[in-house]
């Protein structure tokens, strides 16, 4: 937008919105890679009283500063009534994949005190933009302590994570945000799928809808108490190859997604308790696996309510459709989310999502979701359908 300075990113290898439209711009990479010699060998300064520190997720002390930073300073809703609540054991598993360098697990600290102010992380994965399979960095859990807000510690951060990725010879990366930055590859809508309206009512996340009582609103949202599909069931170790098989087949019409391996698949989509959770769909005759679907648990805090303290959310991460309907399938999703006691289903409207959306009664949230590259240059912005990329 015109009248918006970005003093930092104006200074960043990512699409200016001046140059929107510009349609002469080649597709790809923005500046070419430095030779890692010449990648800058010490950290950027931080203001006098910070000092940076590596951090290691593996320490039970060190993922609670995390943990404890993140449940007191991330992401807040619009009206600041929820706050992201990801779990210590949520947090391991995000920010180790495959292949992951502790180096970009960045941690402020208060020189004095050793309190940690600030966190930002990266972790490595291959990203396909088009026929194009590139080694990102994907960027995430990006904050600063609430008092030390408006000061450009991000730039800093941002530029201290930069630096490390390129020491590993990786140049592009991928993030997501609810704000509006230079310049969005794509914007999504979030979605949300009541399993508890009376719980979400009570605290503010849904309104009762005009002329409605609630006892009519939990019958609109009930559910069977069990799935339907012949041969759902949770995913096992096993299935790892054959699920392999059907996602990569799956992602690779989109025009921006991950470029799974096995052991992406078996540390990404194989369920872990509490963390993530996966389905999938053998058919009973020929055992083949056919349609798969997974969701992740993000519980959020409830600020301010005298009844509730967190909100159980699961959110729709991969969903593969070749033999079940879509619908059907995630029908069943909602289900076993249900059995298990979550308040909320979320989805944002990438993949194919939008058809089932509205149809299993999914309301639209107050949001929007941005997907950006760092240092690529899409030439003309994607619509939600064309992502097969969802970050945590
Ligand atoms: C080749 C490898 C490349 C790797 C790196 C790729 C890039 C990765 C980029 C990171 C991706 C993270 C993805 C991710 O984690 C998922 S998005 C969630 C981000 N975290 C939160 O929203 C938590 C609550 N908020 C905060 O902690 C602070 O408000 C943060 C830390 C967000 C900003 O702290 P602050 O005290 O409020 O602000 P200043 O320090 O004074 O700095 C202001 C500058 O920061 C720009 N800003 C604000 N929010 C941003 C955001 N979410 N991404 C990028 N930039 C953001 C802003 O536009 C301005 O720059 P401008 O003047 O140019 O406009
Ligand atoms: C993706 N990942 C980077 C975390 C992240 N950062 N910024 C965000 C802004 C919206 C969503 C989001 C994505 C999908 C969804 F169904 C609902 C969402 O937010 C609801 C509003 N909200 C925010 C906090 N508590 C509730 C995630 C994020």
């Amino acid at each position: 937008s015109l009248e918006k300075r970005h003093k930092f990113w104006e200074t960043q290898p990512v699409g200016q919105f001046k140059e929107i439209g510009n349609t002469s711009l080649p597709e790809g990479p923005i500046e070419a890679p430095t030779p890692l010699s010449e990648v800058k060998q010490e950290p950027y300064n931080l203001p006098n009283l910070y000092e940076w520190v590596t951090c290691d997720i593996n320490s039970e002390e060190v993922c609670d500063e995390i943990y404890n930073l993140l449940a007191n300073n991330y992401v807040e809703d619009d009206e600041n009534m929820f706050r992201f609540n990801y779990s210590k054991e949520f947090l391991r598993w995000a920010l180790q994949p495959p292949g992951y360098f502790k180096s970009w697990h960045i941690g402020v600290r208060v020189k004095s005190s050793k309190k940690m102010v600030a966190f930002i992380s990266g972790i490595p994965a291959r990203i396909r933009v088009r026929d194009e399979v590139v080694n990102m960095a994907e960027i995430n859990f990006l904050c600063v302590h609430k008092k030390l807000r408006t000061k450009r510690l991000a730039p800093v951060m941002i530029k201290e994570v930069t630096r490390r990725v390129h020491l590993e010879n990786i140049w592009q990366a991928t993030y997501t945000a609810g704000v509006v930055l230079p310049t969005p590859i794509a914007t999504c809508q979030y979605w949300h799928r009541s399993l508890n309206p009376k719980k979400l009512i009570d605290v503010g996340f849904s309104r009762l809808g005009a002329r409605m009582t609630m006892s009519r609103t939990i019958k609109l949202y009930k559910l069977p108490e069990s799935t339907v599909t012949q041969g759902f069931r949770k995913m096992k170790i096993l299935d790892v190859p054959a699920v392999t098989r059907l996602i990569r087949n799956y992602l690779s019409q989109f025009v921006v997604a991950p470029d799974f391996d096995e052991h992406d698949v078996e540390h990404w989509l194989l369920p872990k308790e509490n963390v993530v959770d996966s389905y999938l769909v053998e058919s009973p005759e020929t055992h083949e696996v056919t349609d798969f679907c997974s969701f992740y648990t993000l519980p959020s805090s409830i600020l301010g309510n005298q009844n509730y303290s967190t909100l159980k959310a699961a959110y729709s991460f991969y969903n593969v459709s070749t033999k079940t309907p879509l619908l059907q399938l995630m029908n069943d999703a909602l289900i076993v989310a249900k059995q298990r006691d979550y308040d909320v289903f979320n989805a944002l409207d990438v993949m194919h999502n939008e058809t089932f959306l509205k149809e299993l009664k999914f309301g639209p949230g107050d949001g929007k979701l941005h997907y950006y590259l760092y240092n690529y240059r899409i030439r003309h912005a994607l619509n939600p359908s064309e992502l097969g990329l969802v970050l945590l």
